[in-house]
């Protein structure tokens, strides 16, 4: 099943030049995809309007392979890591995500077993009672991460997860992202460096000047092809 589908969407801020340009793709579930691009290029505005905080100006974005299905639900289904990280900064981390699981609706005892279940996976155990302005960069980027994965959403939108931590966190937090796709979660990711996207492996996609330039499926390539790609793709990364 495609968790999302775009079919030529695109986006302007003034009414006049387009910042996203009739981008066309799919994400399936259990898949990862990967956006890279140069500042500007449009990547965190493509990820609002698939995060439904903007509408596309033209063209259409669907999820779930269902054209009918309202906003509210998509939203329910959708977890969503700004580049900001949202998190209240005088609570703990665990108080955070009482606070955001209360948002979800999500009951009390089902809560508690999902945040421990994600304080672990992420490795944060035993830090969950740190308050969040007391947090290094990478443990509140895994807070923020496990804010979004709360509801157990089945599609994850992630802007640059790993931006400021280090190569060890940020190796960590990729593989945690590889475990959830091969639970079916279906995966788009702007993603920080070549090596980042090498590592989250499936499909990238590079974006330029708001239009899709290029599209490989790193799956498909070798050793020596990744490096080529590196190479040839070195103007937008
Ligand atoms: N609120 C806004 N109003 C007008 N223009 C905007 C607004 N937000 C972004 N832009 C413009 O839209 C274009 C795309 O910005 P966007 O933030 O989507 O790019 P990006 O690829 O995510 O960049 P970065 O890698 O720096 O985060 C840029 O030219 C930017 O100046």
């Amino acid at each position: 099943m495609k968790a999302l589908e775009l079919k030529e969407v695109s986006y302007s801020y003034d009414g006049k030049h387009a910042i996203i340009d009739q981008i066309s793709f799919g994400v399936d579930c259990g898949e990862v995809v990967s956006l890279m691009g140069l500042n500007g290029a449009g990547k965190t505005t493509l990820l609002e309007l698939i995060a439904t905080l903007k509408k596309p100006a033209k063209g259409q974005c669907l999820y779930f392979d269902d054209e009918t299905i309202p906003i509210p639900q998509i939203r329910s289904q959708i977890g969503y890591v700004a580049q900001e990280v949202a998190l209240y900064d005088h609570f703990s981390i665990e108080e955070n995500l009482h606070l955001f699981g209360k948002l979800y609706h999500l009951q009390k005892e089902a809560l508690e077993e999902q945040i421990q279940k994600l304080l672990k996976w992420l490795k944060l155990e035993g830090q969950g009672n740190v308050k969040i302005k007391h947090c290094s960069g990478g443990m509140k980027r895994k807070a923020h991460l496990a804010a979004a994965l709360l509801h157990q959403p089945k599609l994850l939108i992630l802007d640059e997860p790993t931006a400021g931590i280090d190569a060890p966190t940020a190796m960590q937090i990729i593989e945690s992202l590889r475990g959830l796709s091969k639970e079916g979660v279906a995966i788009l990711c702007v993603a920080h460096s070549f090596e980042e996207v090498l590592a989250l492996g499936g499909r990238v996609i590079w974006l330029k000047n708001g239009r899709k330039h290029q599209e490989v499926n790193l799956d498909d390539v070798s050793i020596n092809g990744k490096e080529q790609i590196k190479t040839m793709f070195a103007d937008c990364i």
